[in-house]
């Protein structure tokens, strides 16, 4: 018998492993794979490109119809473009980094992405693992699973400045307690828990041990179905 789709939203603030955890799980359970950080991180990298000032919301909200994203969602390779040009590395630029939350605090972008959001989770046809900050409570709410990821913000520098080559981990945590910080304040779909979200908090867990965690989860899940 053919099983049903199964929806995952993987919450959290940076560096607590929403992203590698929810392309592992993807790929061992056969799902479709979506970082919604990323389209945020695309929108932002084309207002930059054009000009937009990104401190003007009114700005901000006039062009937020006008760029083209489209996800990729194989989790063995994860594709991102803009108006059709790769921008798999651009959005991950510290520019790019710098000024996110303030592009996805406006509500008229995450009114648009939202909606790219959920129409690439209703054609998931095996399902999907969504991750980013507001799926469990805002994007997807019916979603079958929601999960909360934490650590420690010692344990989230160390991570992020592992991957960004030469980068101290002093400012590195300040850089990301800032973000989380702006992303949990703002007015529309702050970064937050859903209330019937489980919270897996990875500081002292091995990254397989994560994966194992959350694969258990939505088998439990499925079996249950
Ligand atoms: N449990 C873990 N233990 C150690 N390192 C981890 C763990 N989870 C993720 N990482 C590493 O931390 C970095 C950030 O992980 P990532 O999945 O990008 O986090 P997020 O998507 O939440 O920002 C990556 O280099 C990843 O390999
Ligand atoms: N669902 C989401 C996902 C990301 N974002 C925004 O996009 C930014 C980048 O997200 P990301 O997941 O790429 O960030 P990292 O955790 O990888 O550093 C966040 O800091 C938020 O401002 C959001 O507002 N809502």
């Amino acid at each position: 018998m053919e099983r049903a789709a199964v929806i995952v939203a993987i919450d959290g603030p940076s560096g607590t492993g929403k992203s590698s955890t929810s392309k592992a799980v993807a790929a061992q359970l056969g799902l479709s794979y979506l970082d919604t950080g990323a389209q945020y991180r695309a929108i932002t990298w084309w207002m930059v490109a054009n000009g937009i000032d990104i401190d003007d919301p009114a700005a901000l909200a006039a062009a937020a119809g006008k760029p083209d994203i489209v996800s990729g969602t194989d989790p063995a390779h994860p594709t991102i473009t803009v108006d059709g040009t790769d921008v798999a590395g651009p959005i991950r630029t510290q520019e790019v980094t710098s000024k996110v939350s303030a592009v996805s605090a406006v509500p008229e972008v995450r009114a648009r992405i939202t909606e790219l959001q959920r129409s690439i989770a209703a054609g998931a046809e095996r399902g999907i693992v969504v991750e980013g900050r507001d799926i469990g409570t805002t994007v997807l709410p019916d979603a079958d699973l929601k999960i909360f990821l934490t650590a420690s913000p010692e344990a989230r520098a160390a991570r992020r400045s592992g991957e960004l080559k030469g980068a101290d981990v002093h400012s590195t945590r300040e850089a990301l307690l800032k973000r989380d910080a702006a992303d949990s304040s703002r007015k529309a779909s702050p970064l937050a828990k859903a209330d019937d979200a489980v919270e897996v908090d990875t500081t002292e867990l091995t990254l397989p041990q994560v994966i194992e965690c959350v694969v258990t989860l939505v088998e439990e899940k499925r079996a249950g179905k």
